[in-house]
């Protein structure tokens, strides 16, 4: 969250709305920072992580497997990542990290072309050079050679879409519907034509208006690299250096950490990333000033005399099936970590300005296809990667946004922590197998008016089972015989429209206002990023404003 909050009075009340991972590490750290707070974390589930969701079930031989049906690996650089494992080590659960190599055959992302064979995006001079030869490549080159001869924008235009952005400065929409769309799509999962350029490609955007070009933009950074590579060499980025302080941490190991794990592309934990928000539970558990409910927060309201700010919750027991009932509970603080269009439903009653604002950020809906076969590896050797995705150039009837290849990434994962003692990890576990994990729909599933048309299960495998029988050749059969897992992310993902900085501004400046920094926002709609990692930074830098 952007806005001031103000410090917490000596044993405040603070209630937490949601328990997924920004729910759990803002709990972790606040409990830690403050431990006269009584603080109270509200997630309608017993199991905390929210989208993040390691499914422990068996195969048809009835062996254990573990599907992934939501997120399996996030950045190594990235501020969060320092303070995730840096917590993980401090919980002893160093030995589940899992890093990804440069070098690995996890690292290499692919991008289906118009004939539908996959092409590596370029990480080195050969597959640059492959790249070039393909469509997928068309106004790339010329595009980047006279990129620095376009006019500026005029800076009276505050936000445009990542496809105009890149339109107007490579002279052609081909590179924003070719490369970028597939990119975008593997993040955000919507269409560059709907997001925006200030949020998505902040660094593109900033550069043009500063520099009056990306190139010259890029140029001038790559000229003070080395001078400010020098000068940052031992500093830690600001955030991490406000956990090193607020926690106590040895400096030295915060940066021999923070410059290990910026070596990693991707991190991964063993048994799944749901042993991620299960750590940070149970380290939550054993604070004496948290206690955990199973429960569904109804409405937020301030009380009466405006000093406290009242939740209504039913009590769930982690079942929604169970027999509910309403309580009430008053705070001195209240966190939201939950999506923007549950807080709208919160404060619907209430508060309709912010709630107005709230329901202009829509979302979009994944659907995730797992398969698993247990005893063949159908993945083509040439595409073993971390997966592939789908331009909008593409003719996609399937609306396939991309596929995973969980089980190349899990073959690739190496243990964070070298151990001498012989590995238990899946490395050693049999190699002949397939699990990958289709993503559906997202934009694709919205129509002109933003319906969304999901389509059923067996519509949506049977249309997965086709894509990959066109992209990777992979026959009828194999698929028949795999084992299907079908999971709908609904409204996962805030659609990070055009001018979306400015109305989380406002949103927050009105929060603020409103229930006078009594309350605070958090998760995938108000950080600076949609990845686990931003969420988590964003949980720590609020709990130490309260502090
Ligand atoms: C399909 C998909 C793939 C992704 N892949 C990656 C990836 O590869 N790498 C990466 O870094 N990130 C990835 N992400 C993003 C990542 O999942 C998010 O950054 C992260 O999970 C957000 O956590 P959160 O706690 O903010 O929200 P959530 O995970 O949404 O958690 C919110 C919690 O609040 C609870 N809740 C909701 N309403 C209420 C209420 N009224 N009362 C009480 N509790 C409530 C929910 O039940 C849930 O448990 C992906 C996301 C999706 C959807
Ligand atoms: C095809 C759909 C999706 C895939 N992953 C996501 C969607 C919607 C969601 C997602 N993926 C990433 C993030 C976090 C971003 C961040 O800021 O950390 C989210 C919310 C990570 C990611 N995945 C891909 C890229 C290029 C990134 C960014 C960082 C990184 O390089 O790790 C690529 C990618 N995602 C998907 C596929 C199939 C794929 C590439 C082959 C699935």
């Amino acid at each position: 969250m952007l806005s001031q909050l103000i410090k917490l009075p000596t044993n405040a009340k603070v209630g937490v709305v949601g328990g997924g991972i920004s729910g759990l590490t803002f709990t972790y750290f606040l409990g830690k920072l403050r431990p006269d707070v009584e603080i109270t974390l509200f997630n309608p589930e017993s199991r905390p992580g929210g989208w993040i969701n390691s499914w422990d079930t068996h195969d048809k031989n009835n062996q254990p497997v573990m599907i992934e049906r939501g997120p399996r690996t996030f950045r190594g650089v990235s501020d969060g990542t320092v303070m995730i494992m840096d917590s993980m080590l401090e919980m002893n659960k160093g030995d589940l990290i899992r890093s990804i190599s440069k070098d690995s055959n996890a690292d290499k992302k692919f991008i289906v072309d118009p004939k539908n064979k996959l092409v590596q995006v370029p990480n080195s001079f050969p597959t640059l050079m492959k790249f070039f030869f393909n469509p997928l490549s068309k106004g790339l080159f010329s595009g980047m050679i006279t990129e620095w001869t376009r006019k500026p924008i005029d800076p009276q235009i505050k936000d445009e879409s990542v496809l105009s952005l890149l339109t107007r400065r490579y002279g052609s929409s081909a590179i924003g519907r070719n490369l970028f769309s597939a990119l975008y799509r593997g993040i955000y999962a919507d269409d560059v034509g709907n997001l925006s350029a200030q949020k998505v490609v902040g660094k593109l955007y900033y550069d043009e208006r500063k520099y009056g070009s990306i190139t010259k933009g890029s140029i001038s950074r790559w000229r003070n690299k080395s001078k400010k590579e020098d000068e940052n060499k031992d500093k830690l980025s600001e955030s991490v250096a406000l956990y090193t302080r607020v926690f106590n941490k040895d400096e030295n190991k915060i940066r021999a950490l923070s410059k290990r794990l910026a070596q990693f592309p991707m991190l991964g934990l063993k048994g799944g990333l749901s042993q991620f928000p299960n750590a940070f539970k149970e380290a939550i558990v054993k604070l004496p000033n948290v206690s955990l409910l199973t429960d569904n927060v109804t409405s937020m309201n301030q009380s009466v005399k405006k000093d406290k700010m009242v939740l209504e919750y039913m009590t769930t027991n982690g079942n929604k099936s169970s027999s509910s009932k309403n309580s009430i509970k008053e705070f001195d603080h209240v966190r939201l970590a939950i999506a923007p269009n549950k807080i709208s439903k919160l404060i619907s009653r209430t508060n309709p300005k912010i709630k107005e604002k709230l329901d202009m950020i829509n979302t979009n809906t994944v659907t995730l296809v797992n398969l698993f076969i247990p005893d063949k590896d159908i993945i083509p050797q040439k595409n073993n990667g971390f997966g592939y995705l789908i331009p909008e150039s593409n003719n996609n009837p399937e609306k396939v946004l991309g596929v995973i290849f969980d089980s190349v990434i899990e073959k690739s994962f190496k243990p964070f922590i070298e151990t001498k003692s012989p590995t238990t990890t899946l490395q050693s576990q049999a190699q002949n197998y397939t699990k990958l994990t289709a993503m559906v729909g997202g934009s694709l599933y919205n129509d002109a008016n933003g319906k969304q048309h999901i389509p059923n299960e067996e519509q949506t495998i049977e249309n997965v089972k086709s894509a990959l029988q066109k992209h990777l050749g992979t026959s009828r059969e194999d698929l028949d015989a795999g084992q299907w897992v079908y999971t709908v992310a609904k409204d996962c993902l805030p659609q990070f429209k055009i001018g979306y900085n400015d109305l989380t501004k406002s949103i927050e400046e009105d929060v603020i206002n409103d229930y006078s920094s009594k309350v605070s926002l958090g998760g995938m709609g108000f950080s600076k990023g949609p990845g686990i990692p931003d969420v988590v930074a964003d949980a720590l830098i609020d709990a130490t404003k309260l502090q």
